[in-house]
């Protein structure tokens, strides 16, 4: 049972209920996950008799070639940060984590309207179209998968140079998952997260989890308001086409992938496009 932990969680009951009906009782079960519960409530829903347990280290370790550090900013200023990370760092692929469907959906249609090539991932959108997004991704078409934790376990795409917390994760465990995207197999790679006013005691808690006080991402905040004008306006298309979207998503009978529609073009974007030069060239 890989990422044991999240599949032994009472919203997976009924399916671990079913699994369990339909394999042998006498049975070697392995359990794996970075973050294994202690839990015993949860480990009796595995069903283990005599179990053996093996751990790497006894607290959460992150690896040595991730550079990880923390941006302090507002809340309202995320997303002129966001434009501004991804343009200093610019030529890199990048995994962004938000915490809501519609907020990725979002920071997508944002990101899009500044000319970033953006593709949202998270859990309201149709297998299809949750694959269709994974390998414009894999295949480089895309270079900023923004997704929900839904993408943050399991998924081996060796070319993630960068994650980033847009939204600090709730449980400080998810952020191990989040951050070990990158720097994979001995690679190096960096983590940013996104810490608000709202958000200190959560970034704490993560600090205590990895046993590590990490560096504030330098950055001059004159320079990063110098996009505050153009990102504003991104939003503000963005909202929009939000809206069309869900007026959209009524007509069609609420197909539960329509707020994924992000690639279609929009008449909202096509006005913009024209106004709006890339910001990464
Ligand atoms: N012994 C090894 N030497 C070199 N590369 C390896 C070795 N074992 C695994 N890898 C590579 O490391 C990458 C990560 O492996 P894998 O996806 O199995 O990790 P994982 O522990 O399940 O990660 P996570 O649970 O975070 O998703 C893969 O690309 C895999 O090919």
């Amino acid at each position: 049972m890989d990422e044991a932990d999240r599949i032994l969680n009472m919203d997976f009951e009924q399916e671990v209920d079913k699994i369990l009906k339909v394999i042998p009782r006498e049975r070697t079960t392995y359990l794996y996950s970075a973050t294994m519960t202690k839990k015993v409530a949860k480990l009796q829903r595995a069903s283990l008799k005599n179990p053996v347990k093996v751990e790497v280290s006894t607290k959460y370790q992150t690896v040595d070639k991730l550079q990880q550090s923390y941006l302090f900013i507002p809340v309202k200023y995320k997303d002129v940060y966001l434009v501004f990370l991804l343009n200093e760092l610019a030529g890199n692929s990048f995994m962004i984590f938000c915490s809501t469907c519609a907020n990725t959906t979002r920071v997508a249609l944002m990101l899009r309207n500044l000319g970033l090539t953006a593709i949202p991932l998270h859990g309201q959108m149709s297998q299809n179209k949750r694959l269709g997004a994974l390998n414009k991704f894999k295949s480089k078409t895309r270079s900023i998968l923004i997704a929900t934790d839904v993408a943050s376990r399991g998924l081996d795409i060796p070319h993630v140079d960068c994650v980033i917390n847009f939204d600090i994760p709730t449980h400080s465990k998810d952020y191990i998952h989040r951050v070990g995207r990158t720097a994979r197999a001995g690679r190096s790679g960096k983590a940013v997260t996104f810490v608000s006013q709202y958000d200190v005691e959560l970034y704490q808690r993560i600090e205590h989890l990895i046993g590590k006080k990490l560096p504030l991402y330098k950055t001059e905040e004159q320079e990063v308001m110098l996009l505050m004008e153009r990102v504003t306006e991104a939003q503000r298309y963005a909202k929009m086409e939000m809206s069309e979207m869900s007026g959209k998503g009524k007509k069609r009978l609420r197909r539960a992938d329509a707020c994924d529609d992000t690639e279609e073009s929009l008449g909202v974007r096509k006005k913009f496009k024209n106004k709006n030069k890339t910001l990464i060239t």
